[in-house]
């Protein structure tokens, strides 16, 4: 008998990614599904779609159904033994809620394993038939929730008090904020809806054949739980339903969420033992948020931090403390009770990046220069500009900020400033704007987006960060950073952080396949599945570990003189940005 395989998915902004690893953690196969490139026909950029007068982003979820069975297609043409998967997790972007119709369930009992997921569970247009009661789910770099995130941020008392009580004060992308503007723009869509899912309790369900409780650490990205008690917040169920009724009617529809981010939550549905051969015992174990799953890829020590260079940029630590602020997100931990994930997020990260690439290939006249994606010039720029543009440490600054979106931190409208600052007047020496002097453009850009997205980080993850233990000299930074996502495969991405925000043991990528999230995911339905009792996901997975197959050193970190001139650098980020928002006006997020 074929020994025992686990699956992990990563449904993101872009792809929808699944793996096969086996119970030593090894990586076996993986397979992707790329929104725009494999499915023109759904008309989405970069896996979404836009009504930009309203500031709304969304996806449809059919493209979701659709890239399931292509996903899970690719992995059998890649030779993929489905009979020997015992169990399945997986990871969703966070934030995107799904709508179910009260047929849904009725529905996903009864499919037709010869036929698609989209084919039999696409709502009926305008009605209440079908499985989904909306067709699209908001996107978490939707901005269209300033009038419901303002009524969030009052009613238990202001942000700070939000933050203390969900982890996070109000956010567009939120899902409260989110479900709030559903029900007053779509008040019989929203009647129809039997039940709300989150994107990873969504793909959860698809598999389970009927709707799967919301997970433990994405319903950190709700603002509606008061994460203490891990029970909801009467008052943000009653703001977001608009009635003490209607709160227990939301309750019903959001269901309860378990302690247990291991426990199964049932066998696969039989449309896909049927399908693709997969055991009728194989387990549904708690599908997570991409930040938390992304977490659990690596046995986190306390002081190291993840960077993931995705679509978004997000940094992240573990911790045993719980220091909400209303600048950055605290969630319960996937696995570990009395930990809890520690977040900062930024939604211009990749795109933003990619943009300057552009516009440098464009530039430089290339053979194909619209198409040119290479990031050849991007880094050979980035690489042989001095830190900051600074001949001597006495020269000023230069300093941008790069939002083709409107940015989360800080909360501010869309917009690109640069400008000079002198670290000895302590002052900027010239006003933010699109095209300052002494500023090479677009050749300067390449290092300055980079300084700039990582000196964001190290301002606002300076009251997280001690002194490494392994390092006891050194000033407090992070005893190591892993880099994951896409970016991480730049080497000049990974040099300038590593200078930026110091890193005592340097700067390590994780080198198992291409994706953290649904590697995240595989180990913990690995865990899920094979834990003894009370066995901790750090203890299963630490004792399957090994440092020198799984994660490679990229950079060296901490570099001495440069790390403090960034230093300097962290205090003139903070005046422009203030600046920004004082002349762009708070629109973000
Ligand atoms: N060599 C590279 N250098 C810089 N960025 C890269 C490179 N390769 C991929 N990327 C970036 O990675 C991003 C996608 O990363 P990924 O982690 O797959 O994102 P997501 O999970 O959000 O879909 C793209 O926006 C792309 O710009
Ligand atoms: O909004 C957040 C976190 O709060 C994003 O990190 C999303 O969770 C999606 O990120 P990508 O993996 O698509 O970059």
């Amino acid at each position: 008998m074929a020994s025992s395989t686990y699956m992990g998915f990563d449904l993101s902004t872009q792809q929808l990614k699944a793996i096969v690893v086996d119970s030593g953690l090894k990586l076996l196969q993986e397979a992707k599904v790329d929104f725009d490139a494999d499915f023109p026909h759904y008309g989405t950029s970069k896996g979404v779609l836009t009504n930009d007068a309203e500031h709304e982003i969304f996806a449809p979820v059919a493209m979701w159904l659709e890239a399931l069975n292509l996903v899970l297609d690719r992995l059998k043409s890649l030779g993929v033994d489905f009979t020997s998967i015992k169990a399945i997790s997986g990871a969703g972007m966070q934030h995107g809620v799904v709508f179910w119709t009260k047929e849904a369930e009725d529905i996903m009992r009864t499919l037709d394993a010869s036929e698609t997921l989209v084919k039999q569970l696409l709502l009926v247009k305008d009605s209440s038939e079908g499985t989904f009661s909306h067709e699209f789910s908001p996107n978490w770099q939707d901005a269209s929730t300033q009038a419901q995130c303002d009524q969030f941020n009052a009613v238990l008392g202001g942000p700070e008090k939000l933050a203390e009580v969900t982890g996070s004060s109000a956010h567009h992308r939120f899902s409260g904020p989110q479900i709030m503007s559903f029900r007053e723009k779509y008040p019989e869509k929203y009647a129809n809806t039997a039940r709300i899912s989150l994107v990873s309790s969504w793909l959860a369900s698809i598999l389970l054949g009927k709707v799967a409780p919301i997970d433990r650490s994405d319903v950190g990205g709700m603002n509606l739980q008061d994460l203490q008690s891990g029970t909801w917040n009467q008052d943000l169920l009653t703001l977001v339903a608009g009635s003490k009724e209607g709160a227990a009617d939301l309750h019903k529809k959001l269901g309860d969420v378990p302690t247990d981010g291991g426990a199964s939550f049932g066998n696969i549905s039989p449309y896909f033992t049927t399908r693709y051969g997969f055991p009728e015992t194989c387990q549904i174990i708690p599908f997570t948020g991409d930040n938390p799953s992304t977490i659990i890829a690596l046995p986190m020590r306390e002081n190291e931090a993840i960077v993931s260079l995705g679509t978004s940029t997000t940094f992240l630590m573990s911790t045993s403390h719980y220091k909400p602020h209303p600048s950055y997100h605290f969630m319960p931990h996937p696995t570990t009770p009395g930990l809890y994930m520690f977040m900062l997020c930024y939604k211009n990260g990749g795109l933003a990046r990619e943009q300057i690439r552009d516009t440098l290939n464009l530039n430089r006249n290339f053979l194909q220069p619209t198409t040119s994606t290479s990031w050849t010039t991007f880094n050979d720029l980035a690489l042989s500009t001095p830190p900051l543009g600074q001949s001597t440490p006495s020269d000023p600054m230069r300093l941008g900020l790069y939002f083709p979106r409107p940015e989360i931190v800080p909360a501010v409208h869309a917009g690109l400033w640069r400008t000079h600052y002198s670290p000895l007047q302590n002052t900027l020496t010239t006003a933010p704007q699109g095209n300052p002097d002494n500023w090479t453009l677009p050749d300067n850009d390449a290092r300055a987006i980079l300084e700039s997205q990582f000196l964001s980080i190290r301002l606002r993850s300076a009251p997280l960060v001690t002194t490494p233990s392994s390092h006891p000299d050194l000033p407090p930074q992070p005893s190591r950073i892993y880099l994951v996502g896409g970016g991480a495969l730049n080497h000049a991405i990974t040099n300038i952080c590593g200078q930026v925000l110091g890193s005592a043991e340097g700067v390590y990528r994780l080198d198992v396949g291409s994706n953290a999230c649904a590697l995240g995911a595989a180990y913990k339905a690995v865990w899920g599945a094979g834990r003894r009792d009370g066995e901790t996901f750090e203890a299963f997975v630490g004792a399957r570990w090994r440092e020198d197959g799984f994660v490679q050193r990229v950079a060296d970190g901490y570099e001495e003189g440069v790390w403090e001139r960034y230093g300097q650098a962290v205090g003139g980020l903070e005046m422009l940005e203030q600046e920004v928002v004082r002349l762009a006006g708070v629109g973000g997020q």
